[in-house]
């Protein structure tokens, strides 16, 4: 007879107390007990981080699709959480739920309790896939798919969010190289700036590469996306959420076969013809100007208001104005059919880069409020 307890004598109702000397638990039986408690902890964990991300989908994304799948998720792994199982718990002996680590108390934005949710259920799903072949191959079989579902739900949900975030963004803070780049962007970032492109043509790589991790770091921080320009290896090298492209960089094909489908490109664009091929490629946004003539960019002919209006017609992706927008002007690309700007100069030479970009926000929502604020 085998008890759960490690005493080799118990009262048993069946001999009406009388005590009877049981057999301790073999070395075999011991380890099977331990197997039972990983797998038992690890189905809880991989549960609950299933639970967290579907949440997210269903409340704030309102994405039936993604909570259908997490709730999936979640009920096949309830299927292997038999009461054999939970039965081998022990939490009270458990030196596991003392420890926390300093990251599990850091949670800056949405996107990172989702990460860390990921990551917590593809290590939990992990170890579930290693004990569970000690106890029963078909259920080590059904984890290892599953960690595989788990990572294609998060690159497809993580693609999305930031699509959305894209199509929900008003104002594009394109960086020029200043001495207060950091505190500039952040100041923006308090305005509700939610796009920013990291542009610096002439730094060395070493420097760009350091300043594009320290403003992908911020935006990550306040919830933006973080593109960089010309240079996909360098938005690959950092995590960017993607790249910004011109007429004479890589083409968005070639682009987009380096990054996937989950990373976001953008194109410039300056008349009709450059705005379907970016269209027929797959940009993912396009930028639509110089609207006016701009220091920024010496010497690129003005397109005027014209495109504006052609873009505001007939461009079905996100576009933004770009060029010599500032707060004097921006009603007039408004009225031309803008709903999205890119700036540099307004928001980097600003003396306060957050007031500006409250304004400009503001006068960007006063035509179709956003449907979800984050
Ligand atoms: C949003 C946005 N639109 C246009 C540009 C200009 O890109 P490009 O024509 O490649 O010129 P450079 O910025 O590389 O000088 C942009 N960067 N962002
Ligand atoms: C990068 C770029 N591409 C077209 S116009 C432009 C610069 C816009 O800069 P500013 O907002 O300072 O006029
Ligand atoms: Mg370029």
């Amino acid at each position: 007879m085998v008890t759960k307890t490690y005493d080799n004598s118990h009262f048993d109702e069946s001999t009406n107390g009388v005590v009877v000397m049981v057999e301790p638990y073999s070395q075999k039986q011991q380890i099977q007990q331990v197997v039972y408690r990983i797998l038992d902890a690890n189905l809880d964990r991989a549960r609950e981080g299933l639970r967290i991300i579907e949440e997210w989908c269903r409340f704030g994304l309102n994405n039936a699709q993604f909570a259908l799948e997490c709730k999936r998720l979640r009920q096949e792994l309830a299927k292997w959480h038999t009461p054999e199982l939970r039965a081998a718990r022990d939490t009270p002996g458990d030196p596991g739920t003392e420890l926390t680590h300093p990251q599990e108390e850091e949670r800056v934005s949405i996107k990172s309790v989702l990460q860390a949710n990921f990551c917590r259920i593809e290590e939990a799903l992990r170890v579930l896939e290693e004990y569970s072949k000690l106890h029963q191959q078909s259920m080590a079989k059904a984890c290892k798919q599953m960690r595989y579902q788990v990572y294609t739900l998060e690159s497809n949900l993580m693609g999305y969010q930031r699509h959305q975030l894209l199509w929900r963004s008003r104002l594009y803070l394109v960086t020029s190289p200043s001495e207060n780049l950091l505190n500039n962007v952040e100041a923006a970032l308090k305005g509700g700036l939610t796009l920013v492109q990291y542009r610096d043509k002439n730094a060395d790589d070493s420097l760009r590469l350091e300043q594009a991790k320290k403003l992908r770091q911020l935006c990550h921080i306040y919830g933006a996306l973080f593109i960089i320009n010309d240079r996909v290896d360098l938005a690959l090298a950092v995590d960017a959420d993607g790249v910004h492209l011109g007429q004479q960089d890589m083409s968005v094909t070639v682009a987009r076969q380096l990054l996937g489908s989950q990373r976001i490109i953008g194109l410039s664009t300056t008349n009709a013809e450059e705005m379907q091929r970016a269209l027929t490629e797959g940009a993912d946004y396009i930028g639509v100007g110089p609207v006016y003539e701009t220091p920024t960019k010496v010497g690129k002919a003005a397109t005027g208001l014209e495109y504006v209006s052609y873009a505001a017609k007939n461009c079905s992706i996100p576009w933004f104005a770009i060029g010599g927008i500032d707060a004097n002007n921006i009603n007039d690309v408004i009225d031309a059919g803008a709903e999205r700007i890119a700036v540099v100069r307004s928001l980097m030479q600003a003396e306060q880069p957050t007031l500006v970009t409250q304004y400009l926000l503001s006068q960007l929502n006063r035509i179709k409020p956003e449907v979800i604020s984050h």
